[in-house]
């Protein structure tokens, strides 16, 4: 599992570690641990550190002090090391003097808009240091982003942007220390300019910024130095691995019948749209449950292509036992199988055009689970807000809209996340690794839904089927892509090959 925890919690865990060890320790085993990563990638670039071009971004706090300890020990190594300091009084004054030691030079930037304050003269002088601040960029190997980490706010600051573009230009390695700047450590919320990096070296814990887009796009790939931060068992944010989503998965015992494995009702399609009830039944049978059971208007379509399943051309009420429903996928505007369905005293998944016929009231009504999986724009919808803003705080809106209907909601989208309910299976919120941008693609969501909802009847809670279904999913989705188009059959088809990988780790 990899877990993401709050600034907050961040912050306590730090300040009971430094109660306990010397002074400065807990920056020189995280600068130690991010020169490592930097003389990794300077070795794999150009065979060495010594005689390579580094460059430190330092702004004021303890991010630049990481940057600056590091860039002396690259130094001390035979790098020529510059450290561009955009905010000189305040720069950490122990990391500087152990970096001019190491033979480092710096280079100052001043004025108004470096977080040095409104007095700072601006000139000839602040012109001077930008340009020889630009140019040692466009010259380096590798551009450390020191300017600013968990202590930031908004984008980043003026003076800072031409500098984030030339490294982004620049064929220089872009390391950033504990999070790219300009990026919202607890949201993954990018209100502003933000550095890209090709990676990301983060100390003690993931943030949840790392983990959730847009920001976790500006990270690059990710390495985490262990600091020896001591952090409570509940994180913020849980991303499952192989072996988590392994001990999820139901796997028949041999007492297993196909009611004991689960059988799951799928209310979806309609005349218009029948591909969407076949879709979603595609999902299914490969979810897990024992038995799929489809009622709605394409019963003639589901058993064309799928025979194992259970038909009925009457409403959910009338179909028969199960032990969870999926409703929704190309139901059209009829509204009365939501209903229906939200009545039963089962879990229940709600998806596409049910989100917008389900009663909000008799979802938080319920007593048994209820799992919505809107994509961005559903999700707007419900909350009355504009798409955009759903995707630029995909943390948010999951949490709000889990709150406002009682339910587990799983956010489709660049970052999946499965938020649940207050009272739910578990605070914090499941982000899935395994997305790929070929699953944008027409019908994937019904399949989605079909498994999701099969995890459901096989018993588990809905926190674990949303994730679990969307871990699988993707990694359906990459298998059946290998790097080209699919369509969401082969998704489905590719499902049981996903789920060995899975279960073989
Ligand atoms: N926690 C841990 O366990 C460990 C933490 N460690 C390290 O310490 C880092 C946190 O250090 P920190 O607290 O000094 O804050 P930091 O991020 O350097 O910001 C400093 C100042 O920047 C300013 N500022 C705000 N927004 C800005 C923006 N957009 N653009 C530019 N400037 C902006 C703002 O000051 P202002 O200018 O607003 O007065 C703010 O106070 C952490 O990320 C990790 O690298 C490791 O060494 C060891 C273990
Ligand atoms: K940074």
């Amino acid at each position: 599992m990899r877990t993401a925890y709050s600034v907050e919690t961040v912050r306590a865990a730090e300040r009971d570690l430094m109660a306990r060890l010397p002074e400065g320790a807990l920056m020189r085993r995280a600068a130690a641990g991010l020169a490592a990563v930097c003389a990794e990638l300077l070795g794999r670039g150009r065979g060495r550190v010594y005689g390579s071009r580094v460059v430190l971004l330092v702004g004021s706090g303890d991010n630049g002090g990481d940057a600056l300890y590091a860039g002396a020990r690259l130094a001390r190594r035979g790098a020529g090391v510059t450290a561009v300091l955009l905010a000189p009084e305040r720069a950490h004054a122990a990391g500087l003097a152990a970096l001019r030691r190491a033979g480092g030079r710096t280079v100052e930037i001043t004025g108004p808009d470096t977080g040095t304050g409104p007095d700072t003269a601006v000139g000839t002088g602040a012109e001077a240091g930008t340009v020889a601040a630009l140019a040692a960029v466009r010259r380096a190997d590798l551009v450390v982003d020191g300017i600013v980490g968990i202590g930031g706010t908004g984008g980043l600051r003026p003076a800072a942007v031409p500098l984030a573009e030339a490294a982004e230009r620049s064929g220089a390695a872009v390391v950033a220390v504990d999070l790219p700047s300009g990026v919202d450590a607890d949201t993954g919320e990018v209100r502003g300019t933000a550095l890209r990096a090709d990676l990301t070296v983060t100390f003690g814990t993931h943030k949840p910024g790392l983990l959730v887009d847009p920001a976790r796009e500006y990270a690059g790939s990710v390495r985490l130095v262990g600091i020896g931060l001591d952090l409570p068992a509940e994180p913020e944010l849980e991303a499952l691995q192989h072996a988590d989503v392994a001990r999820l998965l139901p796997v028949p015992g041999a007492e297993s019948d196909k009611y004991r494995r689960g059988v799951v009702g799928i209310a979806a399609g309609s005349a218009r749209y029948p591909g969407a009830a076949v879709l979603a039944v595609a999902g299914a049978l490969r979810g897990g449950a024992g038995a799929v059971r489809y009622a709605g208007p394409a019963g003639r379509d589901v058993i064309a292509r799928f025979p194992e399943t259970l038909v009925s051309d009457r409403g959910p009420k009338h179909a028969g036992r199960v032990q969870a429903w999926v409703v929704g996928p190309g139901a059209g505007d009829d509204a009365g199988p939501v209903a229906e369905v939200l009545a039963a005293d089962v879990p229940v998944l709600i998806d596409a055009d049910g989100l917008r016929l389900a009663d909000a009231s008799a979802v938080r009504a319920r007593s048994a689970p209820t799992l919505l999986t809107p994509h961005a724009g559903e999700a707007a919808a419900l909350l009355g807000v504009e798409r955009e803003e759903v995707e630029a705080g995909r943390l948010a809106a999951a949490r709000e809209l889990a709150g406002r209907y009682g339910a587990t909601v799983l956010l489709k989208g660049s970052t999946t996340l499965v938020a649940g309910p207050k009272d739910g299976d578990g605070t914090a919120v499941r982000v899935n690794p395994t997305g790929t941008s070929w699953l944008a693609t027409a019908g994937s969501g019904d399949v989605l839904s079909g498994l999701a909802g099969s995890l459901l009847a096989a018993g588990l809670p809905a926190r674990d089927a949303g994730s679990a279904a969307a871990y699988l999913h993707g990694l359906a989705g990459r298998r059946a892509a290998d790097g080209a188009p699919v369509g969401a059959h082969d998704v489905a088809e590719a499902i049981p090959g996903a789920w060995r990988d899975v279960l073989r780790g």
